[in-house]
């Protein structure tokens, strides 16, 4: 980590502010990520990390405030920097009449990857979804959605990864998978930002968290300090 010091962050966002008209969902937040690290965002539902995520996807704009990502200005250069990350959105985001195969061919022509089918095949066999490769993904279930999800968002090896939810009713081996995917990136020194309402998987996906709520970061807490009872209490604590 010693090499990562001093170097500019992953994600620097100062004061976000998204408001929806009458509602504010993200109220003046803070969040920084940096390269080869795992930054959890933690909150109840509402607490506005997904239109936190949205706005680092270059999906949402922000109302207000600086949004920073990887060195370049999300404002002005929101396609190069979907270029370089990989967003794996809460919901949404398959076309339910292609198959799993034609996912990850359209992801390889738009990002003009080479020699990408073992590491496609690979990452469908890891994810357990080898046998289903070339099934529509209108009859998958809510599980194997997300799996697929996260497959695509990491498929290009984005400098920044984005997961919203990943183990949302997914099972014992994905979350495995998932969790190994989050390391294998932070090993390859990118930045990965995991939003997610399950402390117990932030604290294993992540060494750090930035706890959310009404809108606002409340806490930045190490995954130590959130681990068992004790962690539990103080997590609570901070929702309520
Ligand atoms: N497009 C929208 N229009 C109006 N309100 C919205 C919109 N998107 C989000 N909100 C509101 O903003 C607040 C934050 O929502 P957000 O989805 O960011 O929370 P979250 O922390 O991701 O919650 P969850 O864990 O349930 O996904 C909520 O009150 C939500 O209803």
């Amino acid at each position: 980590m010693s090499e990562l010091r001093g170097r500019a962050p992953a994600v620097d966002v100062r004061g976000l502010v998204v408001r929806f008209g009458e509602v504010a969902a993200v109220s003046g937040v803070d969040v920084r990520a940096d390269l080869g690290r795992a930054t959890a965002l933690l909150g109840r539902n509402g607490a506005g990390k997904s239109t936190t995520m949205r706005v680092l996807a270059g999906v949402v704009p922000p109302t207000a405030g600086h949004v920073e990502v990887l060195g370049l200005d999300l404002r002005t250069h929101s396609l190069e920097v979907r270029r370089r990350s990989g967003y794996c959105p809460d919901v949404g985001g398959l076309v339910p009449r292609a198959t799993p195969w034609e996912h990850l061919q359209l992801a390889a022509r738009l990002r003009r990857l080479t020699d990408w089918e073992d590491d496609a095949r690979a990452a469908l066999e890891r994810f357990e979804l080898g046998d289903v490769a070339h099934r529509v993904t209108a009859g998958f279930s809510h599980g194997m959605g997300r799996r697929l999800s996260v497959v695509l968002a990491a498929f290009h090896r984005p400098e920044l990864l984005l997961l919203d939810e990943p183990f949302d009713g997914v099972d014992p081996l994905g979350v495995e998978a998932t969790l190994e995917v989050v390391a294998d990136a932070c090993a390859r020194g990118a930045a990965v930002l995991v939003s997610t309402h399950l402390r117990e998987l932030a604290i294993e996906a992540c060494d750090h968290a930035l706890v959310l709520r009404g809108g606002n970061r409340v806490a930045e807490l190490g995954s130590a300090e959130l681990v068992g009872e004790e962690g539990a209490r103080a997590y609570r604590a901070l929702l309520d």
